[in-house]
């Protein structure tokens, strides 16, 4: 069975990832984040899902969900960008401008429940990930109250936000993604999942950092970039 992490081991396993192996984090955002928008075609086809609203977090997180926008745009979606908090650091300035260059809308206000739900056909989530800690601050709280409240489909990068890394739901009101991707191994929130679809994307951890961490990860099928769990 594939091991599910808890938040000091997703940490570890992140840490390991750029100390000892020497990848950069715009190489596994990329990544990351490429995974994301397989796992979105796959269960939310262009043709009926077209209109994404991406959420986007002052984190690591919400540059996967950058990343993820440029992808979707390239794969036939119409991804509209919410970056509450636009972290001031070259990497994610880079990001966003990338989907600008691309033509990727992008809001500045939180959009209530009902212009969501006229406006979008998805929503992703990439607000926060297994770096999280409740509550959520002010700043956010109007996004994950869009999300805890709409009747739109979630798609969760990572960790469905504001859910407790390792507990999960913190209170009847969180969130419940339709789809949750899990970058490089699950984390211990996940066994709470209901939603549909658990996939599991970032096919980049080398062999050894698998063994190390007894990650136990399935096989990806083929040349595929993410797995249903
Ligand atoms: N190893 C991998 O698989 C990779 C995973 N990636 C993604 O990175 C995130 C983890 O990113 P990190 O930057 O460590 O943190 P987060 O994005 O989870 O969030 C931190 C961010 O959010 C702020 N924050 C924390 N708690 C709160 C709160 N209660 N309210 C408001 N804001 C909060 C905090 O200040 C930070 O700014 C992982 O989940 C994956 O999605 C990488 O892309 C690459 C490799
Ligand atoms: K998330």
């Amino acid at each position: 069975m594939v091991k599910y992490l808890n938040q000091t081991e997703a940490i570890n396993v992140d840490l390991d990832l750029f100390n000892e192996y020497k990848f950069s984090v715009d190489q596994l955002m990329e990544l990351a984040g490429l995974s994301c928008s397989h796992a979105i075609t796959k269960c939310f086809p262009a043709d009926r899902f077209g209109r994404v609203l991406v959420c986007c977090g002052p984190g690591n997180n919400g540059g996967d969900g950058l990343v993820c926008a440029r992808h979707l745009a390239l794969l036939g979606y119409k991804p509209t960008i919410y970056y509450p908090k636009p972290t001031p650091k070259p990497l994610y300035e880079n990001l966003a401008y990338q989907c600008q260059r691309m033509d990727v809308c992008s809001i500045s206000e939180c959009p209530s429940v009902d212009t969501a739900g006229d406006s979008y056909d998805l929503i992703v989530d990439a607000l926060f990930g297994f770096s999280f800690k409740p509550p959520v601050r002010p700043d956010f709280v109007p996004v994950v109250e869009l999300l805890q409240q709409t009747k739109l489909p979630i798609a969760s990068i990572d960790i469905p936000s504001g859910w407790d890394v390792e507990q999960g739901k913190l209170s009847n009101c969180d969130l419940e993604p339709t789809l949750l991707i899990s970058l490089t191994a699950p984390k211990l929130c996940a066994k709470h999942f209901k939603g549909k679809y658990h996939y599991l994307g970032g096919r980049f951890v080398p062999p050894s950092l698998q063994q190390k961490y007894e990650l136990n990860l399935p096989d990806y099928p083929g040349n595929e970039l993410c797995v249903e769990l």
